[in-house]
């Protein structure tokens, strides 16, 4: 039998916080029970329980679960073969191990028919224990997490923090868990705020390899060239005028988890080789450095642009894209996904409803006004404007006048003569006025694609005061450009 002494270099399998392996040793002789008990303890750094038969090891295991058994085969009462079919029958999700004696290696063998993971000879050496339990828990705790997001996937309306009740976005979250125990490279496209960085982040949580690393996201079209290299690389002291300092990059921030490339479609010809080295190689050096420093992380870019037009046009190497794309997730727009606004809306109201006050609830003719919005903003946009109404809304009620003019103005504008007996005459007036102005300019902006002079032509208004009125009802000239 192994001894305790040999196993206390060997590393613990489970880094990650948030899985808890146990296991569990099923073996008649005390002595023998004992040092394999101490051996995995020390070695393993896990919880090790123990059982001296098999129906002792049954009753634990209905009690907890246990990510790996470890059994003798032949003991009184029960022995191991009945327990591996116990197991097995029962459908009891622990992985198992035989250890046995020369005289008993083709039940053994008979053992490894019946599912289990492997077995050893009890003369072995200790560290072939050690090193076959620590392959077989991480191959464990990988079964247990595809599990656990199938259950979710198939459980509700969240996925990993991501809300939706649509199919669309039910394909995505399966996608998201066959490519969980993976480190390939994902690309996502979507509109800006379709929940492209949301989604990533359910990649880098979905698998055990990432997730007890960091999530480092970058925006690529924040940084000009010379300093996206550095953001992504780092630099050395003195490397360029104003590198007083050395920096570590995001590439390296990175190290163990997932680097999220948000904008890539943004990204400068010249650099784009030098990521994609750095994806090829796995490595790559610190802007005036001359150390390689390897690198293990997982990749996420993500892109509201058309990258096939990027491509064609030449300003976008195929090449990296096709580096980028080998998981390709595509986010619909929430104007194809209607059945998640409400729960979207329930969701963000419960995350600004007000401390110590009720949480609001939203007035069916609201609620109507909501699911119909086009939302070029897409979910960032919902967010917001849940956000306002929360804090305009009085009652505990949001009404469409707590939603934004946009918004509001198409229900208004669906019975725009609707009389309210309960409020002044001037006032429904004065809402009538600014809803009509509000449509007709709107209408206008879409016919010019958001052009100023043209739409002053249209109106009949100065330049000045069309533009005082888009700003008034807050409407975002880019939206029109874009149709
Ligand atoms: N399915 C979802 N469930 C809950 N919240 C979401 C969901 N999708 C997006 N959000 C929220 O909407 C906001 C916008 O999402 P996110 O930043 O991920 O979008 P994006 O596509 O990366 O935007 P951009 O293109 O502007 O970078 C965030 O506050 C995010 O938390």
């Amino acid at each position: 039998m192994p001894s305790p002494a040999a196993a206390s270099d060997a590393a613990s399998p489970d880094e990650s916080p948030q899985v808890q392996q146990r296991v569990l040793v099923v073996e008649d002789l005390p002595d023998n029970r004992e040092s394999l008990k101490t051996l995995l303890k020390l070695a393993l750094k896990l919880e090790v329980d123990t059982a001296e038969d098999g129906a002792k090891a049954l009753a634990l295991l209905a009690e907890r679960p246990y990510s790996l058994v470890i059994t003798d085969l032949q003991m009184p009462r029960m022995d191991g073969m009945k327990l591996i079919q116990k197991i097995q029958d029962d459908g009891i999700p622990s992985t198992v191990i035989v250890t046995t004696g020369h005289g008993s290696v083709p039940d053994a063998v008979e053992a490894m028919r019946m599912g289990v993971y492997d077995f050893l000879l009890k003369t072995d050496e200790p560290q072939r224990l050690i090193r076959m339990a620590q392959r077989a828990l991480k191959e464990r705790r990988l079964q247990d997490e595809v599990a656990a997001l199938r259950e979710q996937l198939h459980g509700g309306h969240t996925f990993l923090n991501v809300l939706s009740k649509s199919p669309k976005m039910h394909d995505v979250f399966e996608l998201i868990s066959q490519i969980a125990d993976t480190t390939a490279t994902v690309m996502i496209i979507g509109e800006t705020g379709t929940g492209k960085e949301q989604v990533a982040r359910a990649i880098h949580d979905s698998s055990a390899e990432t997730r007890s690393g960091p999530f480092v996201p970058v925006n690529c079209a924040a940084f000009n060239e010379n300093l996206l290299e550095s953001e992504l690389f780092g630099h050395e002291k003195g490397s360029f005028t104003g590198a007083d300092k050395k920096r570590v990059g995001r590439f390296e921030q990175a190290h163990g988890g997932t680097l999220f490339l948000d904008e890539i479609g943004d990204v400068p010809m010249s650099m784009q080789v030098k990521l994609l080295r750095v994806l090829q190689e796995r490595r790559f050096e610190r802007v005036g450095g001359g150390e390689p420093i390897e690198i293990d992380v997982r990749v996420v870019a993500a892109t509201h642009r058309n990258m096939d037009d990027l491509i064609r046009e030449g300003k976008f190497r195929e090449d990296l894209y096709f580096r980028l794309n080998v998981v390709r997730i595509d986010l619909p727009p929430l104007r194809d996904r209607p059945e998640d606004v409400e729960v979207l809306v329930n969701h963000f109201i419960r995350k600004f409803a007000r401390p110590g006050r009720a949480v609001p609830t939203v007035d069916p003719e609201a609620l109507e006004a909501l699911k119909k919005a086009p939302w070029p903003g897409n979910i960032r946009q919902l967010e917001n404007a849940v956000e306002r109404a929360c804090v305009t809304c009085k009652d505990g009620v949001i009404r469409v006048h707590n939603l934004p003019r946009d918004i509001a103005g198409r229900v208004e504008a669906k019975n725009p003569f609707q009389v309210d007996l309960s409020r002044p005459l001037p006032d429904q007036l004065a809402e009538i006025t600014a809803a009509f102005e509000e449509r007709y300019l709107r209408k206008a902006l879409r016919k010019t694609r958001g052009h100023v002079g043209k739409c002053a032509t249209i109106t009949g208004l100065s330049r000045r005061s069309i533009t005082d009125k888009i700003a008034q009802y807050k409407i975002e000239k880019s939206d029109f450009k874009k149709d």
